[in-house]
């Protein structure tokens, strides 16, 4: 089961690559095994060409690769989405141009997405009415670090489809890579409109 959505992983990651999500070998990707295991991709790949070979296998728990290959720097931030939601199984890390600006104008530690008919491409959600807040975290080069504050949060408040790294990008995640995909595609027009209507309404 999961060797077919590896698959399907390496064909997302071949079009985030195409859209421009993952320049410069920024962005990481990974899948989920079972409870104990999840596959990363390989740090410093161009994340547009990857193949199969290139997802180490990662034991959740202790982020260690028996390959002794260097899985990817965010590692901790997949491992970390895997223990937090256990039905979870594709996690998706881009450096858009949009999330990465837009998580910095917005000072506050949420980004609320309100008003928007396309916000129920997000799982459980079915009106424009709705308000959809995506945490904002700022970037930090320690990712243990950034990670505790992550699950610190979690403990707190509803982490739901994803969050933003300030200045930095976006992690998103699903129950399968198309559900992941569409929270990504999704959020990204989402963080277009969020950027134009702020240049358009000098919010
Ligand atoms: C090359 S951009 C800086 C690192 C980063 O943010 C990223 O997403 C890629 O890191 P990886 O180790 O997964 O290649
Ligand atoms: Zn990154």
């Amino acid at each position: 089961m999961w060797q077919e959505q590896l698959a399907q992983l390496v064909a997302a990651c071949h079009w985030i690559g195409a859209k421009g999500w993952a320049p410069a070998t920024g962005g990481n990707m990974s899948l989920r095994q079972d409870s104990e295991w999840c596959w990363l991709s390989e740090s410093g790949r161009d994340k547009g060409s990857l193949t199969p070979a290139d997802f180490l296998q990662v034991e959740i728990a202790s982020n260690q690769a028996p390959s002794g290959r260097k899985p990817s720097a965010e590692t901790g931030l997949h491992t970390l989405i895997y223990r937090l939601f256990p039905q979870a199984n594709v996690v998706l890390h881009v450096h858009t141009v949009n999330a990465t600006v837009l998580s910095r104008i917005e000072k506050r530690a949420q980004l609320v997405l309100q008003g928007y008919e396309m916000q129920k491409t997000l799982s459980g959600q079915h009106s424009h009415l709705a308000s959809v807040p995506i945490a904002i975290f700022d970037n930090d080069q320690d990712i243990a670090a950034l990670a505790s504050r992550i699950e610190s949060y979690a403990q707190a408040n509803q982490l739901q489809y994803g969050f933003l790294l300030r200045g930095h990008g976006l992690t998103c995640w699903g129950e399968d890579v198309n559900v992941a995909k569409r929270h990504l595609e999704g959020l990204e027009f989402l963080f277009e409109c969020e950027m134009q209507r702020r240049l358009y309404e000098r919010d």
